[in-house]
């Protein structure tokens, strides 16, 4: 039998399971298992805490269905509360660092990149307003948070219909890689935001979604740092001048310790 802490930050929730202390394999087909919320345990992203050679803990990111990832800004903020420590963290992205901060947790999510081959997109482009358009959704700004977004600005994103443009959108050729979905509108220095998970789906929040939108907001004109993001499931703060790094802050939620025999999944 393993262990495993389920947590979420701003409704958007993961399974951890602390692989420091517990011999386990995660291949695509466990993790989408895992993730399941049918026949599994049930979370949007599946993260595995591992030793690091360069920083104090490594962190993979699983989506439900199977792919492994390079960022989960809502997890980042999960595994410094969990660990109840300020941390440096490996990911596929780079390494991000976090710490307590009251009741919420503040994290450095690294630089934003905006180059098409940073994103990647699979030809030369103008990415702060791609030429492009998906029905009524037109000329998103593609960012870089270690993981790929695509930031369209409306003027209602309740009119947006993401369960049906969403998966259009992130499965496009324009993104080999495929792409994190982001609809957002503005009001004052106010975000609201509603988010398309690349290889997840709608979720409560998006952490790296919050950063790249707040972002593109700032490089648009449209917002000045510190930017309130609001997402169904809650609020994040984002800080960001370019040339630094995105600071996210926000809460991290323990729900409950399980049990779970791994070779059960997959
Ligand atoms: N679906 C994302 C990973 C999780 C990001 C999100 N949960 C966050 O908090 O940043 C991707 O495939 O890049």
């Amino acid at each position: 039998m393993g262990e495993f802490h389920k947590m979420h930050g701003l409704g958007n929730d993961f399974v951890i399971i602390d692989a420091r202390l517990q011999s386990i394999e995660i291949s695509p087909t466990r993790a989408q298992m895992i993730a399941d919320r049918k026949f599994g345990i049930g979370c949007d992203q599946l993260i595995l805490l591992l030793t690091s050679e360069i920083a104090d803990v490594r962190m993979r990111i699983f989506n439900p269905d199977g792919s492994e990832v390079e960022a989960c800004g809502n997890a980042s903020r999960c595994v410094v509360a969990l660990l109840n420590q300020d941390l440096n963290i490996e990911t596929l992205g780079g390494i991000i660092s976090g710490k307590l901060s009251g009741n919420d947790v503040e994290v450095s999510m690294g630089e934003a990149t905006f180059g098409w081959q940073d994103i990647p997109l699979a030809f030369a482009m103008n990415t702060d307003a791609m030429p492009l358009a998906w029905d009524n959704l037109a000329a998103p700004m593609a960012v870089n948070m270690g993981n790929p977004h695509a930031v369209f600005f409306v003027d209602d994103v309740d009119a947006v219909d993401l369960r049906q443009l969403g998966p259009t959108i992130e499965n496009d050729s324009v993104f080999p890689e495929r792409v994190n979905v982001n609809v957002a509108s503005i009001a004052g220095n106010e975000i609201h935001l509603n988010v398309w998970e690349r290889g997840a789906g709608l979720t409560g929040a998006c952490g790296t979604g919050a950063c790249a939108t707040a972002v593109a907001a700032i490089r648009q004109g449209k917002a000045t740092s510190p930017v309130t993001v609001h997402q169904s499931g809650g609020t994040l703060t984002i800080d960001w001048s370019p040339g630094q790094p995105v600071i996210m802050t926000g809460s991290a939620t323990y729900v409950f310790k399980g049990q779970a025999d791994w070779d059960a999944f997959g």
